[in-house]
């Protein structure tokens, strides 16, 4: 599946710069168009793949490039604003190669929790092909104000595109690592979920999968709206090295072949969501495995598809494979669509809701208490002037 990615405030472009990385170094092709919207002038800068052209730096009369400071009622603004730039800037993707957008951004902050909904909204209106959301949730520990943000952009975002793929920051970050060492490695992490998902289909050279996950069928499978969470895991083969003929390999045994599939499966779709979900919630799946075609059985797929099935409850499951010759690995992805039981959602509405309650109340108390104190209360002290 060929998309145009818009990476939108400091999370969604760098985002979109690890995917454009990943694009690189997998050698694989799915990006049509990356473009990077930003109010902070600074971020846009510190970009390294994102094309300098396709770096637009919206509400500068308002903010002056220097962004919205986590408020993203502004960011919804400035975006309505400089809407003519952002869709200038999608405007020349050549649309017979773009199957879908994708907008991604950070729910916690100011310009990506504002703008993207705003910029999804407008993609939908002008385009035909779908337009899907990444939202990335804030860590619990980053704050109130934040998680309100993330709460208030999220079923904003949901609304606009045709099926928001969420990523929790939260079950991600490892305890010990810096932030910003942090963050680079959940990109890559986005990064690859995101390549082998779009990849999977598009091999022009290189042997043909026996079941194709083409476009359509990822589209398929997140037709019908909602939230998203993508599983993936992968098994190492032990290999032996490559030499100048090639490799010397005995064929694989089959059992075995069929077991490393049904434990990948199992352990992608029930300890490594990029939003932990009750998977009987699902709606929809679709299952991916790659590795060598040696290590890709169709009884394997076909197994692990069935399983999926049982362990979802729903019917609506599609699967396919990746045969990536030099891989080191078999890997499986699973793409759990219209999840409804979400835990972590839940608790971020119910710590929005009460930073909401406690702002407004904050709010309502201030003129009294700051007069007190200017005034000096009762028989107060006449102004100068
Ligand atoms: N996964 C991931 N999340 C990030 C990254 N950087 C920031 N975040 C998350 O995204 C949220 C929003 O942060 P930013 O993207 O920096 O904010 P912004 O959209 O640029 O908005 P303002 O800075 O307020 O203008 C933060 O609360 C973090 O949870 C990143 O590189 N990767």
């Amino acid at each position: 599946m060929n998309i145009a990615i818009i990476g939108v405030g400091q999370a969604g472009g760098k985002v979109a710069d690890a995917v454009l990385e990943y694009e690189s170094n997998s050698r694989t092709d799915f990006v049509t168009q990356a473009v990077a919207i930003n109010s902070a002038k600074a971020d846009l800068l510190g970009l390294r793949r994102v094309p300098v052209e396709k770096r637009i730096l919206i509400g500068q009369s308002r903010v002056k490039g220097h962004g919205c400071g986590a408020d993203n009622e502004l960011g919804v603004r400035i975006a309505e604003e400089d809407l003519d730039e952002v869709t200038a800037a999608v405007d020349d993707v050549p649309l017979h190669e773009v199957d879908a957008f994708l907008v991604v951004a950070g729910l916690g902050g100011g310009t990506g929790s504002g703008a993207a909904p705003v910029i999804a909204r407008e993609l939908g209106r002008l385009y035909t092909e779908p337009v899907y959301g990444l939202g990335l949730l804030p860590g619990s520990d980053e704050g109130g104000i934040y998680t309100l943000n993330a709460a208030r952009s999220f079923q904003t975002f949901v609304r606009e595109v045709d099926n928001l793929l969420v990523f929790d920051n939260d079950a991600w970050r490892k305890t010990g690592e810096s932030v910003q060492g942090g963050y680079a490695a959940i990109n890559e992490e986005i990064a690859r979920r995101l390549g082998v998902l779009c990849s999977a289909g598009e091999v022009d050279d290189g042997p043909v999968p026996e079941s194709v996950v083409d476009a359509s069928e990822i589209i398929n499978t997140l037709a019908g709206g909602g939230v998203t969470t993508v599983g993936y895991a992968n098994a190492h083969l032990d290999r032996p090295a490559r030499g100048i003929f090639g490799r010397r390999e005995a064929a694989p045994d089959e059992t075995e072949v069929v077991n490393r599939i049904s434990t990948t499966v199992r352990r992608a779709t029930l300890g490594n969501l990029t939003l932990p979900a009750n998977v009987k919630s699902t709606e929809r799946a679709l299952l991916i495995v790659s590795g060598p075609p040696q290590y890709l059985s169709r009884k394997g797929v076909e197994d692990a598809r069935r399983w999926l099935e049982d362990e979802t409850g729903t019917m609506e499951v599609r699967g396919g494979d990746y045969p990536i010759p030099d891989s080191e690995y078999v890997a499986a992805l699973v793409v759990l669509s219209g999840v409804t039981d979400v835990p972590r959602i839940k608790e971020l509405q119910e710590v929005g809701r009460e930073t909401q309650r406690n702002l407004e109340e904050r709010a309502a108390e201030r003129p009294e208490a700051l007069r007190n104190l200017v005034w000096g209360g009762e028989g107060g002290i006449d102004p100068l002037f």
